[in-house]
């Protein structure tokens, strides 16, 4: 297969035909266009199989060949691990140069969910209306496109959002409500978002929209009363007027209450956090505390620890690094989310846990950074990885600090190979590498490295 989930055939002349919808093992006919001149890839135009693999799945999701969200599902799980730890993370870690023969093991098996928890596991999802052949529906937009499949049947997504979802689509004829069209700028409702906060299972809902009906406050009754039986702890309006496909609007006073509560109360390995309609937090509920642990695990905190938590969000590692260690202190480039973070560290009485609101490639230049002197760290960036020189500033840090080791936790493989090769070349060993699923069915992995400082 390649990165993005597709067949891929090599023949015997070297050049490779990519055939979307074939899986490794199957046997196949095909006609194919061959690679543009210079090219090494060309296309199948048509495929027929003749014997499937033994490796495919005909029952995990009944939309996979349509959505295009999840081409891994069409193979069994043992093996959808397997072949996303060898394409996404071992090959990025080869091309760096990083797999030798004395490191040629470092990485682990994959992490997969338990069979039973493969369905549901979201707790959040973003769905966009549409009407199609006259029928109003919230749906995923199909992989790299803006054509809408129904959400109705997808396994990831628990019952109630698909619940909650029908409840609404009725509501997408009002002109009120309708459907908000990037193209023409028509329309009024651009998402709705559903959350559920691990722990607890309070439930959210956030309508994103465009701009209000003069008339919305008699459909916002409508709405309110339709919802009731899903039972939301909170439910927002979020306008958002600004054009693109930024999901909603962080301006303040962007957001208010329509019902209940301005956020909702999760808990996660024992301590509470305050979700808002934008809060980051990581969508695989059973997963989470599965990779929160393993990262802090690995990373070893012992009472006497500083530990320095970088790309904080709202706290979650930091403050659960700051039950085990003697201080704290996490790094955001997001205000708003470095307030939620000292929120939830006075809501856990976590008086050594401290927050700054920088980007971290700044911060790491600062000299009250550079005075924290971390024992440990821990850095969970977003896809663009230790960007900005944060990597090469990291290595400076650590050495000057003396910090022993690093938990680098990514949800890109390939940027984590660069930056590991630069954390490599300023004295740091990569001893693990352990891929996490996040996301069954994707071709995604997040993966924990671990990085000892050398003697
Ligand atoms: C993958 S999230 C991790 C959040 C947190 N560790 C968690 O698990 O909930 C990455 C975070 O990095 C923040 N971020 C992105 N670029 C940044 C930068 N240059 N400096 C500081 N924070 C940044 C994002 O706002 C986001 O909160």
């Amino acid at each position: 297969m390649d990165a993005g989930g597709a067949g891929l055939i090599r023949l015997p002349d070297g050049l490779e035909v990519i055939v979307p919808g074939a899986r490794p093992g199957d046997e196949i006919t095909l006609a194919y266009r061959p690679p543009q001149p210079g090219g090494r890839r060309g296309l199948a135009e048509s495929f027929e199989t003749l014997a499937a693999s033994p490796d495919r799945a005909h029952d995990r999701c009944a939309l996979a060949g349509d959505c295009g969200g999840c081409p891994m599902a069409r193979l069994n799980y043992s093996k959808e691990l397997e072949l996303k730890r060898d394409l996404l993370v071992v090959e990025p870690l080869r091309a760096q140069g990083l797999l030798d023969a004395e490191n040629a093991s470092v990485v682990e098996a994959a992490v997969g969910l338990p069979e039973e928890k493969l369905r549901g596991f979201r707790n959040k999802a973003v769905l966009y209306p549409g009407i199609l052949d006259g029928i109003p529906h919230f749906g995923y937009y199909r992989a790299r496109s803006q054509e809408l499949v129904p959400a109705e049947g997808c396994p990831q997504t628990p019952k109630w959002m698909e619940d909650a979802a029908r409840t609404l689509a009725p509501f997408l004829t009002d002109p009120a409500f309708a459907p908000w069209s990037e193209r023409t700028d028509e329309g009024i409702l651009r998402t709705l978002i559903l959350r559920e906060a691990p722990g607890t299972g309070e439930r959210m809902a956030v309508l994103v929209v465009r701009r209000l009906a003069a008339d919305f406050a008699a459909l916002e009754k409508r709405l309110i009363d339709a919802l009731a039986p899903i039972g939301l702890a909170a439910l927002l309006l979020n306008l958002h007027e600004a054009p693109g496909s930024a999901v909603l609007s962080f301006a303040p006073g962007s957001t208010r209450v329509l019902l209940g509560k301005s956020g909702i109360e999760a808990n996660l390995l024992g301590l509470a956090f305050s979700l808002g309609a934008e809060t980051f937090l990581q969508v695989n509920t059973p997963q989470t505390p599965v990779l929160y642990s393993l990262a802090l695990d690995q990373l070893g905190i012992a009472e006497g620890d500083r530990v320095l938590d970088l790309y904080c969000g709202v706290g979650t590692l930091t403050l659960l690094a700051a039950r085990r260690a003697r201080k704290a202190l996490g790094i955001e480039r997001v205000p708003h989310s470095i307030e939620c973070a000292r929120t939830n560290a006075r809501a856990n009485h976590l008086g050594n846990a401290e927050f700054l609101a920088l980007p971290v490639e700044k911060a790491l230049e600062r000299e009250d950074v550079k005075a924290f002197a971390p024992t440990l760290v821990i850095a969970d960036p977003a896809y663009q990885g230790l960007a900005g020189g944060a990597a090469e500033a990291l290595g400076k840090l650590m050495k000057a600090s003396g910090a022993k080791r690093l938990a680098y936790i990514s949800c890109n493989p390939k940027s984590f190979a660069r930056d590991a090769a630069v954390l490599s070349s300023s004295g740091l060993r990569l001893r693990s590498v352990t891929p996490v699923d996040m996301f069954p069915g994707a071709m995604h992995l997040e993966v924990v490295g671990i990085f000892e400082a050398e003697a």
